[in-house]
């Protein structure tokens, strides 16, 4: 029931597709058997569950079944139904996703653990219910995570808490071009970042507050603060920590945002911007989150890795800044000749022509690798590793560049 009442419904056909984060793998399973989806396309499939849809909706408003004689259904047939429709929208929802090429699978949040002892269907280990790659693990457990946060923080409250804000958000792409001028070189969005999944704890002795005031000393830009506990080792509270310790640098709030509801919480902790991530979220999801970004004031990075994201992100209006990352987040493979590859011919020229700023991500050790990155036409870039790692943050941006570039 709760996945057909979206927390941020601007649109009726966005709410219907952030129905299927939230639909439980209990109905999934229970229904599977009962009803069967017949296989015309796509397309014409989501028309229907719309249709569908908006006559469930109206059972609820006027208790009166749509297009029958037989009057009002008793309210355990309209849950019944109700759980129908959500396994068929969570069914098409994947299939959508697959005919723009996204290979990572979305999973019910509800779903049980590993360890699940119950109705034997459940109890299967197969290719459902086990992650392909790493980042499919991260988004399975991301929207669980996300669907037990949401009960704490409901929307209305994180709404209402940023009615009371007081710090309004600061201009990220702003800080970026305006290093850019000062510089000469790619504005730099450096990462506060204690672990990651490929490379393991890089910090041992790890003060996010130390680790963003010595950016900002260095001359970063903009600061990308992991807030992902699980697999980074991060915390919303580091990125509220160093919101309120002074520091000026606009914020990037480094999660995988798997539901809208994400944005505002974000937002309610001092993030300026948030990434999305191409791989995992759908055209629309990333139209609808554009706009939500754009009514609470939160810039949003788009991340690609390979052409066919950037081609699916080149064609969505109204993006100002993309990331291409180095890094296959499936596989881990870092290879910087990725960003050249992408900025190439057609896709630079539209680029350009766009204005959006593309910003060269991962992998990024050397002056040389700066300059290769610049020449293929990035403007920002994001560094973790090769920073963070250094004794002296401060330091590591300058052994970065090859020159000093911290603010007079
Ligand atoms: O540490 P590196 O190789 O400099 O990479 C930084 C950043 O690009 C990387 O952490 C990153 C890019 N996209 C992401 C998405 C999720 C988590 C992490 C990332």
């Amino acid at each position: 029931m709760e996945g057909l009442a979206s927390s941020t419904a601007c649109f009726d056909f966005h709410s219907l597709l952030y129905s299927s984060y939230s639909h439980n793998t209990s109905s999934r399973s229970k229904f599977r058997t009962l009803i069967s989806i017949p296989s015309f396309p796509v397309d014409s499939r989501i028309a229907t569950s719309i249709h569908v849809r908006s006559r469930t909706m109206s059972h609820l408003q006027s208790t009166t079944l749509v297009g029958s004689s037989i009057g009002a259904p008793s309210s355990e047939s309209v849950v019944h139904e109700l759980k129908i429709k959500e396994w068929e929208i969570g069914a098409l929802r994947d299939e959508l996703a697959a005919s723009q090429g996204i290979r990572i699978r979305r999973r019910p949040p509800t779903a049980p653990p590993l360890d699940y002892v119950g109705p034997f269907e459940f109890n299967l280990q197969n290719e459902e219910t086990t992650p392909r790659n790493i980042l499919e693990e991260i988004v399975w457990n991301k929207d669980v995570e996300v669907t037990q946060m949401k009960e704490k923080h409901t929307i209305d409250s994180l709404k209402k808490a940023l009615e009371s804000a007081s710090h309004p958000p600061r201009d990220f792409v702003g800080a970026l071009k305006a290093s850019y001028l000062r510089t000469g070189f790619p504005g730099l969005i450096a990462e506060v970042k204690k672990a990651s999944p490929s490379r393991g704890v890089l910090r041992e002795d790890f003060d996010p507050v130390e680790v963003a005031k010595a950016y900002e000393k260095g001359g970063a830009a903009c600061l990308s603060v992991l807030t992902d506990a699980k697999y980074f080792q991060g915390s919303f509270e580091n990125l509220e920590a160093i919101r309120n310790a002074g520091v000026q640098c606009p914020l990037l709030c480094k999660e995988f945002i798997v539901d809208a509801w994400q944005l505002y919480y974000a937002r309610t902790k001092g993030a300026d911007a948030v990434l999305l991530i191409a791989a995992v979220l759908p055209d629309l999801d990333i139209k609808h989150m554009i706009q939500i970004c754009k009514m609470i004031g939160l810039t949003a990075l788009v991340e690609v890795h390979d052409e066919t994201e950037m081609d699916r992100m080149l064609a969505i209006d109204g993006i100002q800044l993309i990331g291409i990352n180095n890094r296959n987040l499936e596989t881990f493979k870092v290879d910087i000749s990725n960003t050249m590859r992408l900025l190439e011919g057609k896709r630079g020229e539209k680029i350009r022509k766009k204005e959006i700023i593309v910003v060269g991500e991962s992998g990024l050790f050397t002056p040389d690798d700066i300059s290769y990155v610049q020449e293929a036409g990035v403007k920002a870039i994001l560094v973790g590793e090769s920073i963070v790692k250094q004794k002296d943050p401060t330091q590591g941006i300058k052994q970065l560049f090859g020159k000093d570039i911290s603010p007079p």
